[in-house]
């Protein structure tokens, strides 16, 4: 599958169940919108969530959101009745839990035919798999699940997310590898904007284009961390520049603010003047 270009900073869950929350979110800016059939609903609940996420999705409203519907699990009374109606509901993608191995996927695409998939990347097996289930020809993005990966770990919460880094550098490497999009995990604590903010920054820092949210009130941090700065902006206009004068002097190496700069490091550059040209081109939707 081709890689998708648009951005992804921000990733909100939305309980399928909550008819004030999915209205909500017609007014969000959020780059995308996971409809959640799985954990946010409960047992009793799930059938009519379907119902209702249905009529949402029928009744419109959400723009250019992203619109993901994450079902419950293949081997759970609910899933293959939810993969069957979300294939359905014109979404962008349908996002499986607890993927395990492609062979998943593939029991996913069975139903759902040929709409992009996303996987949650939550089990200490899918960490091992990663490189194979990035490989998957329809898997277009991973989403880390660290609540159940610190579960199957048995980790205590750390700021720092030590205990988190090999499982998150395992499918970062794999997303990379395969060209799909990898989004960070959930903060829990949505009133914790410092610690929030910490996270975003870091996810932003090791390679993930977004994060998954739980709250309206995370958003405009996420969509900050993950977009180009000014700085940045700017420094990779100017590697640009010296690049091209350098080159017309027929040199290969220019240098900026005291470090070189090569094809790799425009190549960089053009991707972050790209990505603000694609956030620009969202908002003017
Ligand atoms: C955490 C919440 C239960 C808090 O809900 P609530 O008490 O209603 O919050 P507020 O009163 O502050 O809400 C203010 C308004 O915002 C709307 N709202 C709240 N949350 C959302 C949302 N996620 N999307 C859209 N709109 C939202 C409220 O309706 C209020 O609206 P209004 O009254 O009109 O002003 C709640 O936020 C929540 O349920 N969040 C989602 C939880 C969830 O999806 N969990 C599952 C995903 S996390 C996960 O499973 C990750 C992974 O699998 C793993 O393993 O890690
Ligand atoms: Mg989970």
């Amino acid at each position: 599958m081709s890689k998708i270009t648009r951005p992804l900073r921000s990733v909100l869950y939305i309980p399928a169940s909550k008819e004030r929350a999915l209205d909500k979110a017609r007014g969000l800016s959020c780059d995308a919108i996971i409809f959640d059939l799985e954990d946010a609903v409960t047992p009793d609940e799930k059938p009519a969530a379907r119902a209702t996420l249905a009529a949402a999705l029928e009744t419109g409203g959400y723009g250019n959101r992203f619109k993901v519907i994450r079902i419950n699990g293949l081997d759970t009374p609910w899933g293959a009745d939810d993969a069957a109606a979300a294939a359905t509901m014109g979404a962008d993608a349908i996002l499986l839990p607890k993927v395990g191995s492609p062979a998943d996927l593939d029991a996913l695409a069975k139903i759902v035919g040929d709409i992009p998939l996303w996987a949650m990347m939550e089990t200490p097996g899918a960490m091992l798999n990663a490189a194979a289930i990035a490989a998957h020809g329809q898997l277009q993005a991973m989403v880390m699940g660290t609540n159940d990966l610190a579960k199957d770990l048995q980790t205590r919460f750390r700021a720092d997310r030590l205990p988190m880094m090999a499982g998150l550098g395992l499918c970062l490497l794999a997303a990379k590898a395969h060209d799909c999009a990898i989004i960070d995990g959930v903060y829990n604590a949505f009133k914790d904007d410092e610690g929030h903010k910490s996270e975003c920054d870091q996810g932003r820092d090791m390679g993930f284009d977004g994060k998954t949210l739980i709250h309206p009130a995370q958003l405009e941090v996420a969509n900050a961390a993950f977009s180009p700065s000014d700085a940045e902006v700017d420094l990779a206009r100017r590697q640009i520049a010296a690049l091209e004068e350098i080159e017309a002097s027929g040199q290969g190496v220019a240098v900026v603010d005291g470090k070189i700069v090569e094809n790799l490091h425009v190549a960089t550059a053009r991707e972050t003047l790209a990505k603000l040209d694609a956030i620009a081109a969202l908002n003017a939707e």
